[in-house]
Order: C-alpha cells, then structure tokens, then sequence
C-alpha cells in the first residue's frame, strides 16, 4: 500500500499538473458554451429558405459548422434527417455582413466595443461584420496598431468580425508600410477625403488613393472610401440656429459628395482592365446624395471602372424635414436629405444602382451627442443602429415591394463579394452555416422593453419607432448564438484575416 502511495501520487500529480498546463494553454470554449444547441449535425427546415436559386421550402443540413445539404419539399419522410428545427414559416436567410461598422475597440470600448457590439449584431440577425479602422485608439493604420485590434477582439467576439485598415498620408506613399497592413489580414483599406473627426486618422487626397489602389491591386483587394469633399459654403453656419436640422444640413450640401466623386473618378480608370490598379477596387461608403454622384458611378461602371455603392438603413428611412429641433440623434455625415432624395435612393436601391447596404453603426457616448442642449453642429456624427438594420430596412421598404431574396443580395450576397468573403453570403452548400431566422411579419415597439444590447440605446435614432421583422434566431458558422432574447455563453466569432 506504502509502496502504491508514492508510485501513484507522483503519478497523478503529473497528469493533474499536465491537464492544468493544457487547460491554461487552450482555453477553448466548449461546443456548449458556443452555441445554445446541443447537436454539431442538425437540419434548419422552413418554408421560406431565402437561397441563390430563389426562396425555397425545404431544409438546411448543418454539419461541424457547414451547410453539407440543401433539399426542397418533400424532406419528412426522410429518416436521415434527425435534429431538426423546424421554424415553420419564419424566414431563414444568410446572416447579414454589415461591411461598415465603428466597434471602437480598443481605445473607446466605452463607446461600444467588441463585447456588446457583436452582441448586438447576433440579435439583429448579423453573422460577420467588418470593423472600421477609426473611431478606436490607436487608428488601425500599421501592422503594429493591427495587432492591438486583433488583441482586443481576441475571444470577446460573439459573431465574425474582419477589419479594415485605414490609407492615411502617412502611410499612402509608403508601400511597404501598406503592404506590412495588407499581409497581416486586413480585408482592404479605408479612407476620407474630409476630416474625420478623428484625429489620428487625417484625410486623403486624390494622389494617395491613387497610391493606395496601386498597392491593393497586387492583393486584389478594396479600398472604402468616404466620399465628401469640403467645399466653400454660403452663409456663416454659426450665425444660425444651431438645434435646427436645416443648419447642419446646409453645412454639408450634396456638392460635397458629388466634388469627392468627380475626383474619385479620376483614379478609378486605373482599375479598369489593362490599367495600372488592375485587381484593386473602389468602394463609395454611405452616399446619401440620390441626385448627380449615383449618376456619375453608373457612368463609370459602364466604362468599366472596378466600383461599387453602398447607402445606409437611416438614409432610406428618414427625411431631413422629418427631424426635430435639437434631436442630435439623427446627425451623421453625410446628412439625412430631404424626402425626395430618400425615394430616389429606394428607386436606385431597388433599380440596382445602389449595390449594397450597411449600418455604418458609429455610437459615442451620450454626452458628445450632445443630446441635452441639442447643438447639431457640436454633436458626434454618428447614427446607431447595429442591431435594428434588418427588421428597418424591411420595415421601411416594403413600400416599395422589396424580395426577400433583394435583402440577401444587399446585405449578404454583395458584402460577402466586397470584403472577399468566399464562404459566407448565401446558403448554398459548401458554404458556413451563417444563419438569420426572423419574422416579417411579426411588429414590435423599440422601446425600454425591447432587449437591446448596443451599449448606448438613448443615442440611437431607431427608438420610439414601430418595426416589422423580428429576429429569432442566429447561427454562426453552425453555432446558435442568440435565440429569443439569449446569447450563448462563450464569445466564439472568429476574427476574419485575409491571407
Ligand atoms: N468617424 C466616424 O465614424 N464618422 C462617421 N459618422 C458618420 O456619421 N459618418 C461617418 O463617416
Ligand atoms: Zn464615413
Ligand atoms: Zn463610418
């Protein structure tokens, strides 16, 4: 017995002490804590499957976090077909990718952040986001600063996140800088050809974007960029009421957009077949100006220029005579126009001028929306919106008769395509199960009583309103993240590096 105690206790010692190592060194969370679904090998079956081949009745197989088969119809006869969730009529679409959204993280997580953030993008149906390279500190412009970004997401992800690096003077002529930002994972590149707000991330000129579509094409990767550029105003701003709407407005005219889009044009040629960015993109973020700038882009299009469009949920549902004396929560940049530029965008949208949406989610805190005097030209620009994106969009177009197979075109199908996303966008076999399962038809009140997981809800214009389009469900990559009001446990996004 003697003998058996200090033969056996070294012994387990050992393989207590080799368990505790392996533990501290692999801190993966378990299936259970990733998703609130027990099974790894499971069918979705709805009567309206939102797929490339159209809206279907049928079931999904999910297996280890991929869709391993589709079928239509006729599945319950099946005895192959075991742990199924039946979602009856709901809608189960490919989860939406928001290409535009500011987590700040690190450096203002006490704006967003990671954590609530992605969250927020489980609840509204959203299963990859791609995160700005400003509004977080440091601006994610260096290989250095990129590696602070991916240190803060690390597991405090709950979907997919990719990241945009930012093109800035500093880096745009040094191509080896650049290149260092591209190869370590960064989907593309973002800049702004007008101050950002943001200190550290100064605006571009003409000559370094084109720079900058000069090194993205040997990665045949994006640029994103915000397209005003500051002219000469009429009047003094300052001199006018500053809670009025109309005075902010008039601080950022139309002309603003279409100046930054004749100059983008300039350098957009390149990208054509033959020409010296060959492979690189342009990507227009948030235009909100209906009139001459989407005009200009179709002409470039046509000419075979490598440019796309994206415009924002808040452009497409509210109107600038629509917004109250001092109610800063509608000041974003560009500006919320006026009626009929809102239904000429739905017409563009609709008519495919527009390729894309996003959220352009970009919070602050309470106190820089300077909600208690209501100074629109003093309060952050920023519109808030992450979670509300899918169930406004629907809400908002279904005046004009939108498909649902139009929302997946514009919010998965064309994001996946930008950001270079090869398996997510559709639900199609081969692809990951990146799922949204919601209720059109079902309405509710955004109010106090609502789960809402942004961290600043009083910022964010969508309150008070009555939407259609309820979210039930949400997996990622086959993980059922957020169902009915619950998240699962463990933060399992994965960060997306493009290699
Ligand atoms: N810095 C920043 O997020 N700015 C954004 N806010 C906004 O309304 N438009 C923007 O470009
Ligand atoms: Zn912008
Ligand atoms: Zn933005």
């Amino acid at each position: 017995m003697e003998f058996l105690k200090w033969r056996l206790l070294p012994l387990l010692s050992l393989v207590a002490s080799i368990a505790f190592f392996y533990i501290i060194n692999h801190p993966k969370p378990s299936h259970d804590e990733c998703s609130l679904l027990a099974h790894d090998h499971f069918w979705i079956s709805s009567k309206r499957i939102v797929t490339p081949k159209g809206v279907i009745s049928g079931a999904v197989e999910v297996k280890r976090g991929k869709i391993v088969s589709v079928i239509e119809e006729n599945w319950q006869g099946n005895t192959r077909i075991e742990h199924v969730i039946d979602y009856g009529e709901a809608v189960v679409m490919p989860g939406l990718i928001d290409v535009h959204s500011h987590l700040d993280d690190p450096g203002r997580a006490e704006w967003e952040g990671f954590p609530s953030g992605t969250r927020a993008a489980a609840a509204g149906g959203l299963t990859t986001l791609i995160d700005m390279p400003l509004n977080s500190f440091p601006s994610t412009v260096s290989k250095e600063t990129f590696e602070l970004k991916l240190k803060a997401a690390a597991k405090r992800i709950h979907v997919d996140v990719g990241f945009w690096g930012g093109l800035v003077p500093e880096n745009a002529f040094n191509r080896s800088a650049l290149e260092g930002l591209l190869k370590a994972g960064v989907l593309g590149l973002k800049s702004f050809m007008c101050p950002s707000g943001i200190n550290d991330f100064p605006m571009t000129n003409a000559n370094h974007i084109k720079e900058g579509l000069s090194v993205l094409a040997k990665y045949r990767r994006p640029l994103l960029v915000h397209a005003e550029i500051e002219q000469e105003l009429e009047g003094n701003s300052e001199l006018e009421d500053s809670r009025s709407y109309s005075t902010y407005l008039k601080t950022r005219p139309a002309s603003w957009e279409e100046a930054a889009v004749r100059e983008l044009l300039t350098v957009t040629n390149g990208t054509r077949t033959g020409g010296p960015a060959e492979g690189a993109h342009l990507h227009i973020v948030h235009l909100s100006n209906a009139r001459s700038s989407l005009d200009l882009i179709k002409e470039a299009k046509r000419s075979g220029d490598s440019i796309t469009v994206e415009t924002c949920p808040h452009y497409l549902a509210f109107s600038a005579e629509e917004i109250q004396d001092g109610d800063t929560r509608f000041k974003c940049a560009p500006p919320i126009r006026d009626s009929a530029n809102r239904e000429q965008l739905w017409e563009a949208l609709v008519g495919g001028k527009i390729d894309m949406l996003s959220s352009d989610h970009s919070p602050t805190v309470p106190e820089l929306k300077c909600l208690n005097d209501g100074n629109f030209l003093k309060a952050w620009g920023g519109i808030s919106s992450l979670q509300f994106v899918l169930p406004v969009t629907w809400s908002y177009g279904r005046k004009y008769g939108i498909s649902l197979e139009q929302l997946a075109s514009w919010w998965s199908e064309k994001p996946a395509k930008l950001a270079g996303l090869d398996l997510k966008g559709a639900i199609e076999i081969g692809n990951y199960a990146d799922i949204a399962v919601w209720e059109p038809e079902a309405e509710f009140d955004l109010n106090d009583s609502h789960p809402i997981y942004i961290k600043h809800p009083s910022i964010s214009a969508y309150m008070g309103s009555r939407l259609s389009g309820k979210v039930l469900a949400t997996y990622v990559r086959g993980n059922l993240v957020y169902k009915d009001g619950e998240h699962s446990t463990a933060a399992c996004g994965v960060p997306i590096l493009a290699s």
